[in-house]
């Protein structure tokens, strides 16, 4: 299947099981595969014809907005809100990585990595 991505979108949020990652916040980095045909929009040049990137960031963006404590809980609304708002959108793949997570140890980050189908 043909893919759309969005590789390392940063952002300053709140979420986490302890205080003071819900006070103090920390950088999420993101990254979302969309599995969608793009051979439509390929051969006609037309943005309507896919799903398009800039309007995915922004719905990203606004859930990373959304306090939760669990990764899992904010990915799990980022795929929702993508398959409801693109039909094109067939299955996906959402991963948030904290790079400096409260927990003492060397490491390039922890994190999750949710595979969705459109149900
Ligand atoms: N599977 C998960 N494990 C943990 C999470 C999480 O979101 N998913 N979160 C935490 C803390 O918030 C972490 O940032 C620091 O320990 C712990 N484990």
């Amino acid at each position: 299947m043909d893919k759309i991505f969005l590789n390392g979108m940063q952002f300053y949020a709140y979420h986490g099981v302890f205080e003071a990652e819900n006070k103090l916040g920390q950088i999420f980095i993101v990254d979302v595969t969309l599995d969608v045909d793009l051979k439509q929009a390929g051969e006609s040049d037309a943005l309507e014809h896919t799903v398009n990137y800039g309007a995915v960031y922004e719905d990203v963006k606004r859930e990373m907005m959304v306090q939760s404590k669990l990764l899992e809980h904010v990915a799990e609304r980022i795929a929702k809100t993508l398959f409801n708002h693109y039909n094109q959108i067939m299955a996906l793949k959402v991963k948030i990585t904290k790079q400096n997570p409260p927990i003492h140890g060397v490491y390039d980050g922890v994190g999750i990595e949710i595979s969705r189908e459109r149900q």
